[in-house]
């Protein structure tokens, strides 16, 4: 019989922090409003999500990777919005973005969540942000819940008692 390892999204008791850029925050409040709906609506209380800001997409695996450290989470979101301008800035920031929650995850062993959303126009952003392509947030946190789920799985919290 194959083994299956897997976890359930319910999110109550789990701690999670969420990283969000300043940069198009007309889009990033959106993406915000979806990820703290999400998390609620799969039962992590409103005192477990706390909410960083920071000035752009490169700054959220700095701050990200300071969230971790604090030991007070189980799963990090990071937020953003690129959109495409006229120079290679764009490729540089979202480049830098992805492989810097990458390497937080990997070296911390918390999850951290890739919510930055890389677009050639506004009009996409805007149709990732709870309109016609959904919310890129919410569904960051269902996979924040999921992988924090995952690694408790695998790696069993140990009970205080
Ligand atoms: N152009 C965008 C930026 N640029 C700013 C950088 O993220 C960073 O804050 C700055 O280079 C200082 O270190 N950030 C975004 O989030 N989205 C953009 O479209
Ligand atoms: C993605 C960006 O950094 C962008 O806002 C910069 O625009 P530009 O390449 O026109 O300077």
């Amino acid at each position: 019989m194959v083994k299956t390892i897997e976890a359930n999204l319910i999110g109550t008791g789990l701690r999670v922090g969420i990283v969000v850029g300043r940069f198009n925050d007309f889009i990033n409040a959106k993406l915000l409003d979806g990820a703290v709906d999400g998390l609620r609506r799969h039962g992590v209380e409103d005192d477990a999500i706390e909410v960083a800001w920071v000035p752009g997409a490169y700054e959220v695996p700095f701050i990200a990777k300071k969230l971790v450290e604090s030991g007070k989470y189980d799963a990090v979101i990071g937020l953003g919005t690129v959109i495409r301008g006229a120079t290679t800035h764009y490729d540089y920031v979202c480049n830098e973005a992805a492989k810097g929650i990458q390497q937080v995850s990997l070296q911390t062993g918390v999850p951290v969540i890739f919510g930055i959303v890389t677009t050639e126009s506004i009009e996409q952003a805007i149709e990732r942000a709870g309109t016609k392509a959904g919310n890129k947030g919410y569904d960051c946190a269902i996979s924040a819940i999921e992988m924090a789920n995952l690694v408790r799985v695998i790696e069993p919290v140990a009970v205080t008692v």
